[in-house]
């Protein structure tokens, strides 16, 4: 009863979006732990989990692969996720059209109705990235409006914009109907068992 909330938030992004490296970067900032180093990221097949506490709640962040096989996998998890971050390169224009039509797909699977969305324009440190509004132009998003959600500009090099992205989805997910859902559902399950 008295524990901290814990909330889960999903991962998701195609391929050499960043996702992992994001993960990683995360771990460093909030536990005392290292996390593992771009170096020795390689791309994802099953799950990563990280687990970290901030602004006294505990988030639990599952990330996924991208790869276009893999892609269908995401689904498995929507129902128990209380947020997405959706990860963009911002430095590869040539894979947004991949990234949008994969977003639109997360955005329609009713397992995920009104899931605040964080998109983040990733790889900010490099010189051709574009800036968190163009990408908001490039995937030009329509009917959002049930979910609460933002752009933001990061870098999972070297950390801009993480504790942004982490207090937004802190302060989104606790005062979501999403959230209120998921638990009524949580509390339904502990009856009936
Ligand atoms: N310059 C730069 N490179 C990045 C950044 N984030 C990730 N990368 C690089 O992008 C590549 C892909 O990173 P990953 O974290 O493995 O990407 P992913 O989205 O987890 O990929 P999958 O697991 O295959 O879905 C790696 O070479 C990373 O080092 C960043 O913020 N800046
Ligand atoms: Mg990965």
């Amino acid at each position: 009863m008295f524990s901290k909330t814990e909330f889960h938030v999903l991962i998701l992004g195609i391929d050499k979006a960043g996702k992992t490296t994001l993960l990683e970067k995360i771990k460093s900032q909030y536990s005392n732990l290292e996390g593992l180093p771009p170096d020795r990221i390689v791309p994802t097949v099953g799950l990563n989990i990280g687990r970290v506490e901030a602004s006294n709640t505990k988030l639990v962040f599952w990330d996924l692969g991208g790869q276009p096989g893999l892609r269908s996998i995401w689904e498995k998890y929507y129902e128990e996720a209380h947020a997405v971050i959706y990860v963009v390169d911002a430095a590869s224009p040539s894979r947004f059209e991949d990234s949008k039509s994969a977003l639109e797909k997360v955005l329609r699977h009713e397992d995920l109705q009104g899931a605040p969305l964080l998109i983040l324009a990733n790889k900010q440190d490099l010189a051709d990235a574009v800036s968190a509004e163009e990408v908001a132009r490039y995937l030009d998003l329509k009917k959002l409006d049930e979910r609460a959600y933002t752009f933001l500009a990061v870098s999972s090099y070297d950390g801009l914009g993480i504790k942004e992205s982490v207090n937004w989805l802190v302060d989104v997910m606790e005062r979501s109907k999403r959230t209120e859902m998921l638990r009524l559902r949580a509390g339904a399950n502990l009856i009936s068992n």
